[in-house]
Formats: C-alpha cells, structure tokens, sequence
C-alpha cells in the first residue's frame, strides 16, 4: 500500500487543524505521527482511513497497480484507536471468531491469535469484564494480525502496563515488514521501530499577519 497526500487540509468548522500537507507513505514503511494533545494525529489517521474526508486537497491510496476507491479501500486496512469499541458482549473466543468471519487473519485459528495475546485463561470470560489492559490488548492483537496491507495505529500503548508495551512492541515489530505501518503517538516506546518521523504541527495553519497600513 501506497499512500499520497496532495495539499490536504482539514478543518472543523472555522478551525483549521492542518493545511497543504505533501507526502508519500511508501510500502513496507513505518512512520510515526507525532503531535501534541489537540494537534492533529487522530484526525489524520481518521483521513488515512477514509473514515473523515478531507476539506481541500487529496488522499490517494495505491495497492500495486490498483487505485482504491473509499468504497473498498476499508477491505485493505486494520485500524485501532482508543475510542474504538470492542463488541462486549461477546466471549473473547466469540469476539476473535466474528471478527474471523469477515477478515482474513494472519494467524492459523482463534484460539492461535488468543494464544499470542496470552490471554488463553480468559478465553471463555465476557470482553465486558476484560480490565483496560487486556481490551487493549486485545484491540492491538486485532488489528496487527488481521491480514491488512495497511495498519494503522492511533496511541496504541495506552492502558497496557510494561509487559503489555513488551508485548505490543515485539509483535508489531514481527509484523511490519510487507505492509504500510503508521502509528500516531506522542510516546517515544510507541514509535521506537518506526522509519520516518512526521511532526503534524509543521502543518498547521498559520494566518498570514494582515499588514499595517
Ligand atoms: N468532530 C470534531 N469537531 C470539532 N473539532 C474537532 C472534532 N474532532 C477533533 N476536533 C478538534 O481537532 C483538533 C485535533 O484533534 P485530534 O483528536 O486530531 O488531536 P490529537 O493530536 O489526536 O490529540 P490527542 O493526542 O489528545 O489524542 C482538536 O482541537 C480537537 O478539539
């Protein structure tokens, strides 16, 4: 997957939060969004995702030779951010299976990806009775092991203790390699095997000082 930005902006109402943003994501690279609290990092992933559309300029996502239309870009891209929302009504094994049905995983089974998110003794337990580490846990290990030429990952550390950014870190880390990786953060350990850096406040909008007369 390959991603170019021409001239995107966005902005909320009269607020711009970013403008004339050039830039090529290139296959089988990791970048790191970086930003302040407010700057922008998860209102570009949200564009990266087709999920916001832009308010001026472009975003081109190419697989191969093929240009995705937004209509079925969502087939080629895994994306998590902690304002997504597992389905807790679910068992855990239950959860891993629906979400099995509709994406092909890069794992052999279920209770394969449970296994990796060494959350086998609560395979059975309900996602609504999980602690926020584990719903995080669980949320990453979802996103990096369905099979998507495009991860996209929004502070993907927050709630996991030292063991679980160990974990994070080691299982991100074997499987970036033959995609596009890009994670937003403003946590050094988030990024440490990310390629490129991209600082979104080098984007924001700055009014032009009206001159004196
Ligand atoms: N739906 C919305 N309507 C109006 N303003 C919004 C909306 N979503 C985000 N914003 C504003 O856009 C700016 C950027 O928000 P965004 O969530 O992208 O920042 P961020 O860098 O991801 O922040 P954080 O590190 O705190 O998660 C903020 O000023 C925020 O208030």
């Amino acid at each position: 997957m390959q991603i170019n930005l021409s001239g995107l902006g966005k902005r909320y109402n009269y607020e711009w939060i970013f403008r004339r943003l050039d830039y090529n994501f290139l296959p089988e690279t990791a970048y790191a969004i970086l930003g302040h609290n407010g700057s922008g990092k998860s209102t570009l992933l949200n564009l990266l995702s087709g999920y916001l559309s832009p308010s001026e300029g472009s975003i081109t996502h190419t697989l191969g030779h093929q240009t995705l239309t937004p209509d079925n870009l969502y087939r080629h891209l895994s994306f998590t951010a902690p304002y997504l929302e597992l389905v807790e009504e679910y068992t855990l094994l239950e959860l891993v299976q629906f979400h099995s049905h509709f994406r092909a995983m890069r794992t052999a089974s279920a209770t394969d990806l449970i296994d990796r998110l060494y959350l086998k003794p609560a395979k059975d337990k309900f996602v609504k009775d999980f602690s926020s580490g584990m719903k995080q846990r669980l949320k990453l290990g979802l996103a990096i092991y369905t099979d998507a030429p495009l991860l996209l990952l929004d502070e993907p550390t927050t709630n996991l203790d030292q063991e679980g950014i160990n974990w994070y870190l080691e299982h991100v880390s074997q499987n970036r390699k033959d995609r596009l990786v890009i994670v937003s953060s403003n946590v050094a350990h988030e990024y440490s095997f990310c390629d490129e850096i991209i600082n979104i406040t080098d984007y924001h909008y700055k009014p032009k000082a009206a001159k004196k007369i």
